[in-house]
């Protein structure tokens, strides 16, 4: 239809038309200039991230990490991923028949298990990953705490009812040697880092290792510019489960003083953010998995999308929170 031959209504939806297309227009383009602060800020940053959670174990959204990864790599960011797999050693290790003691809740890990955790870890999570980043190109390398010495790690049970119970062959990182990862990020890999560690104090046995403060540790050692760890919530609530109560941002003694009222699954994520901003790392957050390309949000707006920790700020004192919304209270 020629402009002469439309009827004044058709002109008017035309125009409506025309009107919502510039807004759809001006929203992308909103959206894509809003990363430009960070792409300047991060470029050629480390960003390490913790993978797991529901993530770890939904095709789509393994999928749509290994986008994330390649696309900080693109964006000239240096990402660097360390993963656990708890659903996937439990899964295994039922498979296998093999029958698990537990204390205070948690499964008792025996040199027979620990076998099976190596094998889950390095063998199966690792290189399912690897394998979805490399379908983008020939980025992700993989490597274990057992590597070239990257990790060395130390036996600690867990807190039940305020006594420690052994736990077997579990721990955390005490050493961090980064040597064979920024080889790889140098290279222009993406290092992809199971949490196994070989046991500090017990030469020739290896660790099941807390994967949050295994990367904390490892953001440290690498002087990254962020810790970026995976949870299935959306973020850390000031006083849950009050949903209005997310917080989208906290500084360290705001939360060493929120930290023990916390519920225990959150508690060693948010120790791992303040043990990595305590070594130096500028910020660390805590963000929902359970988001395709939560990642992308996290880094690239402004307001981020789950909980960032930072130091405390300077001459403020006032131990500032921003609510969801960005507005400090
Ligand atoms: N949860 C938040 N408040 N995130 C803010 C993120 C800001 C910025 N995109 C960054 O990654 O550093």
């Amino acid at each position: 239809m020629s402009e002469e031959q439309m009827t004044p209504d058709a002109d008017a939806s035309a125009d409506a038309d025309a009107r919502s297309d510039a807004a759809a227009a001006a929203r992308k383009a909103g959206t894509l200039i809003e990363a430009l602060p960070w792409l300047k800020r991060f470029h050629g940053e480390t960003i390490v991230v913790k993978f797991g959670g529901n993530a770890m174990v939904s095709p789509e959204l393994q999928r749509a990490f290994a986008e994330d990864m390649v696309y900080l790599r693109y964006a000239g960011i240096r990402p660097v991923v360390v993963h656990g797999g708890g659903p996937q050693i439990s899964s295994m290790l039922d498979r296998l028949g093999i029958a698990s003691e537990f204390r205070g809740g948690y499964r008792v890990t025996t040199p027979e298990t620990m076998d099976v955790v190596r094998m889950v870890l390095s063998g199966q999570v690792n290189r399912e990953l690897v394998s979805l980043i490399n379908e983008h190109g020939p980025l992700a390398a993989g490597l274990s705490g057992e590597d070239a010495g990257l990790f060395r790690g130390r036996r600690r049970g867990a807190i039940v009812d305020g006594v420690e119970v052994d736990l077997g062959l579990v721990g955390d990182v005490v050493q961090v040697d980064p040597e064979a990862v920024l080889a790889q990020l140098d290279a222009g890999r993406i290092p992809v880092v199971s949490s196994i560690a070989p046991d500090l104090d017990q030469p020739g046995q290896s660790l099941n290792v807390n994967a949050d403060s295994a990367a904390a540790s490892l953001a440290v050692a690498l002087g990254a510019a962020k810790l970026v760890i995976l949870t299935d919530v959306a973020g850390l609530y000031r006083d849950w489960p009050n949903r209005d109560s997310l917080v989208s941002e906290i500084d360290v003694p705001e939360l060493e003083a929120l930290l023990p009222s916390l519920e225990s699954g959150m508690i060693p994520k948010m120790t791992a953010c303040l043990e990595a901003v305590a070594g130096g790392v500028p910020k660390a957050a805590i963000i929902d998995g359970r988001v395709p390309h939560s990642i992308l949000l996290e880094i690239f707006t402004r307001q981020g999308i789950g909980t960032e920790v930072v130091p405390a700020a300077v001459g403020a004192g006032n131990g500032a929170m921003t609510d969801a919304a960005g507005v400090t209270s």
